[in-house]
């Protein structure tokens, strides 16, 4: 039996439902050896974030270098990578280890509305990590930021934003539409030729903790197992409405998505 590997480089999140561990959840639901390395550690629940303890850019160095030089891997997906000195090191061990199937999910603020990457860092963000990238998955406001766009609202703005990511050096850009507003939520997946629509109906429900970083997370799952990037995506988007759709109703505040749902529950 062939083992695919996928490597989550995050924050943890301590409440369980975004971070290192939606990611790691997500990757075992689809059939994949989750591995992890973190650079940060987050005191956070359904409520918000209550704290960030950011990791040295030297330990997040070994703990790559200690995965990447025995184990390997077949994708890797960064989320909250908090500062520039974590990116810059975290752009020369995917550099290095020349590690193909790299998922950006270019994290900025939590749902609650805390920082998880610093301002000054969004510049390494576009220079160091975009131009390395298999895919970009960016929600509206991350793709505001990182294109300098004012709105991004309808299918005609998220194609210019797509565009601009692009030609940023993301091989494939994914927009995703989950900020917007109307019955269906979209997500526009972009390869440089082609735009594919992805859509689902919105489901009207608090409980989107984690919804991005689980989305990152299948389509790096997908792509470790040798998915082309279309059938990822669209894989991944699958899982996540499985799991925004079956809600488990846990905690007090924004609660997280159910990871188990995509292969256990009724579609
Ligand atoms: N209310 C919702 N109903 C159905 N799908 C959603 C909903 N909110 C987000 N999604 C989906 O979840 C994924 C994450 O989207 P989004 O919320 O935009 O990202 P982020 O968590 O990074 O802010 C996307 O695939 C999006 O289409
Ligand atoms: C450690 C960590 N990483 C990422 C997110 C973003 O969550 P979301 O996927 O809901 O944007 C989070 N809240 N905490």
């Amino acid at each position: 039996m062939a083992v695919y590997k996928a490597l989550t480089v995050a924050g943890s999140d301590s409440g369980g439902g975004a971070g290192i561990q939606a990611d790691i959840k997500t990757f075992q639901e689809l059939g994949v050896f989750g591995m992890s390395v973190l650079t940060a550690l987050t005191a956070q629940n359904t409520n918000g974030v209550h704290g960030v303890f950011a990791v040295p850019p030297e330990f997040v160095a070994q703990q790559m270098e200690a995965v990447l030089s025995d184990l390997g891997t077949d994708a890797v997906k960064t989320g909250m990578l908090f500062d520039s000195s974590i990116i810059r090191t975290v752009a020369d061990k995917l550099k290095e280890y020349k590690v193909k199937n790299y998922v950006l999910d270019p994290v900025m603020i939590a749902k609650g509305g805390a920082p998880l990457l610093l301002e000054e860092a969004v510049a390494a963000v576009k220079e160091y990590l975009l131009p390395l990238s298999t895919v970009v998955t960016p929600n509206l406001p991350e793709a505001e930021v990182l294109t300098g766009m004012k709105r991004i609202e309808t299918i005609e703005e998220m194609k210019e934003a797509a565009r601009i990511l692009h030609e940023g050096g993301a091989l494939n850009v994914v927009i995703k539409g989950g900020h917007g507003t109307g019955p269906q939520v979209t997500d526009l997946l972009y390869d440089g030729d082609t735009f594919i629509e992805i859509t689902a109906d919105r489901f009207d429900t608090p409980h989107t903790h984690g919804t991005g970083c689980t989305f990152a997370a299948a389509i790096a799952a997908g792509l470790a197992q040798g998915m082309s990037v279309p059938d990822a995506v669209k894989q991944a988007k699958a899982f996540i409405t499985a799991a925004i759709t079956h809600p488990l109703g846990i905690g007090s505040g924004h609660g997280p998505t159910n990871h188990w749902a995509y292969n256990r529950c009724e579609k």
